[in-house]
């Protein structure tokens, strides 16, 4: 338990993963707490570590160096506890996606959730209440997978659309429960793989980029269902992504990676409060904790770390609370800028918010991209 009397989600100590000898480390005397509950977008450029550490989270792989704890133990013991979703989304290509589901029941008997898995997978087909998504003529999962698929018994009413499904509601790009695996898109799959995840029930969700093959319509419907999911169930859900404006108001946690370690970490409000953008004629900003700074001629637009001993000035400049993306991109920019954790999510030999007095002279000139 945390000081606010919640458990642990994901616990990192002196984490390292390097995955060739002669490659340096991925990721390198990484640390971090991340509180159970929260919904924590995962950010960073390509090539930064966010597929790694989610799969060593899930146990895929073993650190190098460190350790990760998830729900208070080691990945394999928690395993029951937490769903992954991988980037590729590895599913059986011969099943039907009612036969998927089935066998995500069979493997998770003590706590699938028929329901959720099937809300998720067929999203707002079914019209009708007594419609039976598994279907009994759409066979067993062995009947499946040898290509023993139920005739349509519904004449006329075309591919896809079972007789427990009424004409016409199965929305464009949606689900039926006997299209087979490998004739789905990638938003598709993605949609089943989802469902697996969500039919677990489980207290921790890592999903990599989960959103990332979805139309938009689909990401708001199935970011609405995460959001319900961890209010309901108080589901610590961790995504990976790259489109931050879809963060925005979804997440309350957020990690920035870089450098083979979390540079920013702890809930955005919090973030976005300890910095000001400013701008204005250029002139010197030392004294200030410059995150980033960029200019055309004379004029000067940088964001600041305002959580410092110095108040950001104002003296003929503008300030403006910088957007989450603003933030994102002036770290992104700036590899250099120091770390920055809320108190509740750094880890060992990590800076903290309430902690930052190690202010670094940085004028705009000096760290001015070219
Ligand atoms: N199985 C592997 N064997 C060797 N190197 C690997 C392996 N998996 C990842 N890497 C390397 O580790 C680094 C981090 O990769 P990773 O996929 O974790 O990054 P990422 O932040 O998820 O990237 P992206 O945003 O592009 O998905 C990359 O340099 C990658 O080439």
């Amino acid at each position: 338990m945390n000081r606010d009397g919640e458990g642990t989600a994901l616990e990192a100590v002196g984490l390292g993963k390097r995955y060739r000898r002669r490659r340096g480390p991925v990721l390198q005397d990484c640390s971090f707490h991340l509180p159970a509950g929260r919904i924590c977008a995962l950010v960073g450029p390509n090539g930064t570590g966010k597929s790694t550490l989610l799969a060593l989270a899930a146990g895929l792989i073993r650190p190098t160096e460190g350790t990760l704890k998830v729900l208070g133990t080691t990945p394999a013991r928690a395993r029951e506890r937490f769903a992954y979703v991988a980037q590729a989304k590895p599913l059986p290509p011969q099943l039907t996606v009612a036969a998927t589901l089935r066998l995500g029941a069979e493997l998770n008997r003590a706590r699938w959730d028929r329901e959720a898995a099937e809300r998720i997978a067929y999203g707002p087909v079914y019209a009708n209440p007594y419609a039976d998504p598994y279907g009994e003529e759409s066979g067993s999962a062995y009947g499946d997978m040898h290509g023993e698929a139920a005739a349509d018994p519904v004449p006329g009413v075309g591919p896809g659309v079972g007789p427990n499904l009424v004409p016409g509601v199965v929305r464009e790009g949606g689900l039926h429960p006997r299209d087979r695996i490998r004739s789905l898109s990638g938003g598709q799959r993605t949609r089943v793989a989802l469902a697996l995840a969500f039919g677990k029930r489980p207290e921790l969700m890592l999903l990599d980029e989960p959103m990332a093959d979805l139309d938009p319509l689909a990401r708001r419907e199935l970011l609405g269902a995460l959001l319900g999911e961890a209010a309901e169930h108080g589901t610590t859900i961790v995504m990976s992504s790259h489109v931050v404006a879809e963060l925005e108001g979804v997440c309350d946690h957020l990690f920035l990676m870089g450098g083979g370690r979390i540079r920013l970490g702890g809930d955005p409000e919090q973030l976005l409060a300890a910095h000001t953008l400013l701008t204005g004629p250029a002139r010197d900003l030392s004294g200030h904790t410059v995150v980033e700074s960029h200019g055309t001629g004379r004029q000067l637009t940088a964001l600041i770390r305002t959580d410092g001993p110095n108040s950001p000035p104002t003296d003929g400049w503008e300030t403006a609370a910088p957007s989450l993306e603003e933030l994102l991109l002036a770290h992104l920019r700036n590899p250099e800028a120091p770390d920055l954790f809320t108190e509740e999510t750094g880890g060992t030999g990590t800076a903290d918010m309430t902690d930052v007095t190690d202010v670094t002279d940085v004028t705009g000139e000096e760290n001015a991209r070219p």
